[in-house]
C-alpha cells in the first residue's frame, strides 16, 4: 500500500545523508497521506546505506502500524503530533545536522541575519523552551511534538512561513509541502546555523536584518512575486516595478 509515498519518503531519507544532515542511524523523514490519514516514515534504527523503500513503515494518526514489519522510529509520535497540528504540511524531517543542533544545545533560536535566511524562513527560527521532568519522563516524543506545537501558537508563528524549529537540547525538526521539500528546507537550514554562527563570531553585535529586507526576499520567493523565477510576473511582459 502508498507505495508511491513510500518511495518518495525512501528518496527523502537518502537525501539526509547525502547532503550531510545525519550520520548512522540519526534523523528520520515521514510523509503524510491526508486523504486516507496515514503517515510513511522511515524504520527505527535502520541504517541508510541498508534502507530499501519496501521497509518504510505506515501508521494512522494515532500511530498505529497499518503496514510494515518493522518498528517505525523512535519520533514518529513527534511526526504525528506534528501532522494533527499544522494541517498543511506534507513531509517531515528530523536531524541531528551539527549546526542547527548547536543551536538547539545552546538553547537559542536562529536569528535571521541575512537574505539566506530571509528566502525561506520568515523570521527567526525558534528553539523550545526545555522539556520538564515530567514530559521528559512521560511520553517523550509526544511531549516533544507539544512543545513544538507550543512554541508555534504561543509565540504567533505560523508554520508555512517557518517551516522547522530547535528542539532545546535536542535538535532541528524541518517540515515542508512534502518530504522532498522537507528535506530541502532542512538544507536551508542547517546551511543558515552555519551562516549565523560565523556571523556572530566576525561581528557579535549583529542581530537581525531590517524588516523590509526580510519582506523584500521572502515574499518575493513566497508572494505575488514579480522579481524570481520564471513564473514571476517579469517573465510573462509586466514590468518589474
Ligand atoms: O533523535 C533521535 C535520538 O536522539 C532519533 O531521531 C534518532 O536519531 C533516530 O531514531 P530512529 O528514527 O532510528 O528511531
Amino acid at each position: 500500500m502508498l507505495e508511491a509515498l513510500k518511495q518518495a519518503v525512501w528518496e527523502a531519507n537518502m537525501a539526509l545523508p547525502r547532503h550531510g544532515l545525519v550520520t548512522f542511524t540519526w534523523g528520520n523523514v515521514s510523509g503524510i497521506d491526508r486523504e486516507n490519514g496515514l503517515v510513511v516514515i522511515k524504520p527505527s534504527g535502520v541504517p541508510y546505506d541498508r534502507l530499501q523503500p519496501e521497509q518504510m513503515v505506515v501508521v494512522d494518526l494515532d500511530g498505529r502500524i497499518v503496514d510494515g514489519t518493522l518498528q517505525p522510529s523512535s519520533d514518529t509520535p513527534t511526526h504525528v503530533r506534528l501532522y494533527k497540528a499544522f494541517a498543511a504540511i506534507g513531509g517531515i524531517v528530523h536531524t541531528h545536522s551539527p549546526w542547527a543542533t548547536s543551536w538547539a544545545q545552546a538553547g537559542r533560536g536562529i536569528p535571521v541575519m541575512g537574505t539566506t535566511h530571509a528566502d525561506y524562513y520568515y523570521g527567526e527560527v525558534p528553539c523550545t523552551r526545555p522539556l520538564t521532568a515530567a514530559e521528559l519522563n512521560g511520553a517523550y516524543e509526544l511531549e516533544t511534538g507539544n512543545v513544538i506545537v507550543e512554541t508555534f501558537r504561543t509565540r504567533g508563528i505560523d508554520p508555512e512561513q517557518v517551516p522547522a524549529v530547535l528542539v532545546h537540547c535536542h535538535a532541528p525538526f524541518c517540515w515542508g509541502t512534502d518530504p522532498d521539500n522537507a528535506v530541502h528546507n532542512a538544507v536551508v537550514l542547517e546551511e543558515v546555523a552555519k551562516m549565523a554562527l560565523h556571523t556572530l563570531v566576525l561581528n557579535p553585535s549583529v542581530r537581525s536584518i531590517d524588516g523590509h529586507l526580510l519582506d523584500r526576499h521572502y515574499l518575493r520567493k513566497h508572494g505575488d512575486s514579480a522579481y524570481y523565477g520564471q513564473n514571476s510576473r517579469a517573465s510573462k511582459g509586466g514590468t518589474l516595478s
